[in-house]
């Protein structure tokens, strides 16, 4: 029985976690939970879990879930980034998965590793903001870190078929969005509902908006460098419209090799779990032949500069992906609101890149968490003049 603490269990890969644990109950318990606000399912989860211990965003949400609990459970409930953490770091779970959306999910990472727990992430916004950070303490703390994003997942099982010194470049599957064929003047007009509608995975707001700008891709490029240790010129990245091949590794031979399956949280989730075992999951099963043809396309720069963006923020070290980060946090939220048209959520990265100047002295957390907040007020303080 393996026990586990899950951060973000309300969430679009949250929820995936508990079917896979519900699939799996003489394998996986869950020990402890943390949420935002969603108090209901949150609610439903401890019915169905039993954890010990559960976290929410605001004390506000203690008494909401307290009253939907009944009088006998006896689950403590915490609050805050203090109750994330405590999740995070819970003594009771062998593994702690981080399945937060955002910066929110760097301090329980952190957390996390330094307990000493094994860590299953989703969160990839932990390694686009603190790469080097977060990889170092894992070695230091000798924990072992599995990815969940299914590229990365694709890649991690790719890896283990060679050696890493025969390693030629790590090639990264991208959808292309719901925008892949749109065009550069209709892209000015899209909606936050177009936006939200992605054509193969069903995911959580603000990863299927970074989905339509590239965004995504751009970060899972940054999250590539860190969690691999491969410089940006071996990474690169391919439209994939099927979303069935994953990512594939491509060996000084001349050799690729690929992870396929379906589009599915489930299997990259399983797989982190169990790792290195293959669990029996009940789910459909990829048939090639319905599939019919793999397409594969170079991205397109001019519609989508967000990749470049985020390869040049990679490259220019520092601080840089931080800040891409967090500009890109403000200008999503900004997007979904109706207050930032499509095509300018990029522009606003952008624009607050510029607006960065590297501070001396070591890129810790203090360094990190001051350029997060910088970022995010730049972002803010340009968000009127791209509004208008
Ligand atoms: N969805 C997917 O298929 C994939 C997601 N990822 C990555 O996984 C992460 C999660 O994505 P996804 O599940 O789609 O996101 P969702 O928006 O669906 O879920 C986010 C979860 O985080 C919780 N949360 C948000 N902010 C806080 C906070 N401040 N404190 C505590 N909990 C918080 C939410 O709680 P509540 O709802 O209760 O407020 C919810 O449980 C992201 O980093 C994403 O990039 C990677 C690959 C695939
Ligand atoms: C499921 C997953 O890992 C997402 O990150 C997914 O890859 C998003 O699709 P895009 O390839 O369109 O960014
Ligand atoms: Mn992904």
């Amino acid at each position: 029985m393996k026990t586990l603490a899950l951060l973000g269990s309300t969430g679009s890969i949250g929820r995936n976690v508990c079917a896979v644990v519900r699939q799996f109950p003489e394998r996986f318990c869950l020990r402890a939970l943390a949420a935002g606000r969603n108090v209901e399912l949150l609610a439903r989860q401890v019915r169905e879990f039993r954890p010990e211990l559960v976290s929410v965003a605001d004390e506000a949400q203690v008494e909401s879930l307290a009253a939907l609990l009944p009088p006998a459970c006896r689950v403590r409930i915490v609050w805050g980034e203090d109750g994330l953490c405590e999740v995070a770091a819970f003594a009771g779970a062998q593994m702690t998965v981080n399945a937060v959306v955002g910066a929110a999910g760097l301090k329980p990472t952190l957390a996390a590793i330094q307990a000493g727990r094994e860590l299953g992430l989703a969160n990839k916004e932990t390694l686009v903001m603190a790469g080097s950070l977060v990889m170092t303490a894992a070695a230091r703390a000798g924990v072992r870190l599995l990815p969940i994003d299914s590229e990365h997942s694709a890649i991690f099982q790719a890896l283990s078929a060679g050696r890493r010194q025969d390693l030629r470049r790590l090639l990264l599957t991208a959808s292309g969005g719901p925008f892949r064929t749109t065009s550069m003047a209709d892209l000015e007009r899209v909606t936050p509902e177009a936006a939200l509608a992605h054509p193969r995975w069903s995911m959580g707001k603000k990863i299927s908006v970074d989905s339509a700008t590239l965004m995504n891709k751009g970060l899972e490029v940054i999250e590539a460098r860190w969690l691999f240790d491969v410089p940006p010129e071996k990474i690169e990245v391919l439209v994939h419209p099927q979303s069935i091949v994953h990512s594939l590794v491509e060996y000084q031979d001349g050799a690729v090799l690929a992870q396929l399956g379906i589009p599915d949280m489930r299997l990259p989730i399983a797989c982190a779990l169990s790792w290195p075992e293959r669990l029996p999951l009940e789910m459909p099963r990829l048939d090639l032949t319905a599939a019919r043809s793999l397409d594969f396309f170079a991205p397109d720069p001019i519609r989508f500069p967000a990749l470049a963006l985020a390869y040049a923020a990679l490259r220019a070290g520092g601080a840089s992906p931080t800040v891409l980060n967090a500009a890109n946090e403000v200008a999503v939220a900004a997007f979904l609101a109706g207050k930032l048209c499509f095509s300018r959520i990029v522009t606003l990265v952008k624009k607050t890149l510029e607006g960065w100047r590297e501070r001396p002295g070591e890129l810790n957390l203090g360094a990190i968490l001051t350029a997060d907040a910088w970022a995010r007020q730049e972002a803010a303080r340009l968000l009127p003049v791209l509004s208008s």
